[in-house]
């Protein structure tokens, strides 16, 4: 794992956030609206090329490989790129969890671009989600960063597309192990729950190694 200082204090967080929350917001309506047009195959080729002149613009200046969680001094980390929370992924729904006492929760909304089946979610959608808030749950829980070692999943039901809760909850832990349930809801009730063998990985950097990493950052 990386780790770059990305030199900036909590305003400067807030303008680039008010400029790219709004334009990753937009890019998700995009591509609702792909999956859902019946227009005319015209005007489907005009907004490809007009789509097309847009990527090659933002192509101009843009980092090599995935965005990385670059960290503030304080560290605070901005994993922006992140495929279920990410600020800045049109892909991310975006999940937003929120932490409490052994427990993390986060709901999201749904649609087109998450179907499986017909009207129902896909399940490695399901699963992805499922896999960021077990990882938070158990690092946040235990205040350090945790993998997932192991994720099992039970369908019990299909989810149908729309609102979709999700709730962690620590039920154990073991040396470097946390041990995490999980369950998703539709507006129907539980469709499918898992546990999660979350590892605090054994090489991985303290605060103070984190710390003189970034001070290293070019
Ligand atoms: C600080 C707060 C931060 C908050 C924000 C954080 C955000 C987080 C975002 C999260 C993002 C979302 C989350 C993601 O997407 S995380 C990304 C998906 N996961 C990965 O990429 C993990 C890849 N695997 C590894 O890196 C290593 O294999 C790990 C770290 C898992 C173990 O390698 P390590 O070398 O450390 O392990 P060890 O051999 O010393 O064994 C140690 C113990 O663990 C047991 N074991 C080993 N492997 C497994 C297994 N697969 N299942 C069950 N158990 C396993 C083993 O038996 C032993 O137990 P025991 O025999 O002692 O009882």
């Amino acid at each position: 794992m990386e780790f770059r200082l990305e030199d900036i204090d909590p305003d400067e967080i807030e303008r680039r956030l008010a400029v790219v929350e709004p334009l990753t917001d937009s890019v998700r309506g995009l591509i609702d609206a792909v999956i859902r047009s019946e227009v005319d195959d015209a005007v489907l080729d005009r907004a490809r090329a007009r789509i097309d002149e847009i990527t090659a613009e933002l192509r101009v200046h843009q980092k090599p490989g995935g965005y990385g969680t670059p960290f503030t001094r304080d560290l605070r980390g901005m994993p922006w790129g992140n495929a279920a929370t990410g600020l800045r992924n049109p892909i991310a729904p975006p999940l937003r969890p929120e932490h409490g006492a052994g427990v993390s929760t986060g709901s999201v909304h749904l649609g087109a671009a998450y179907e499986g089946p017909g009207g129902l979610v896909h399940g490695g959608v399901l699963a992805l989600l499922m896999d960021q808030l077990v990882g938070e749950c158990a690092s946040t829980i235990v205040n350090m960063p945790h993998f997932t070692g192991t994720l099992t999943v039970r369908y019990l039901r299909p989810t149908k597309l729309g609102r979709v809760d999700l709730r962690a909850e620590v039920t154990g832990t073991q040396d470097r192990k946390t041990f995490v349930h999980v369950e998703v809801r539709d507006r129907e009730g539980v469709t499918a729950d898992g546990e999660a063998i979350m590892i605090r990985p054994k090489d991985f950097p303290g605060r103070d190694e984190v710390l003189a990493a970034i001070a290293r950052t070019p």
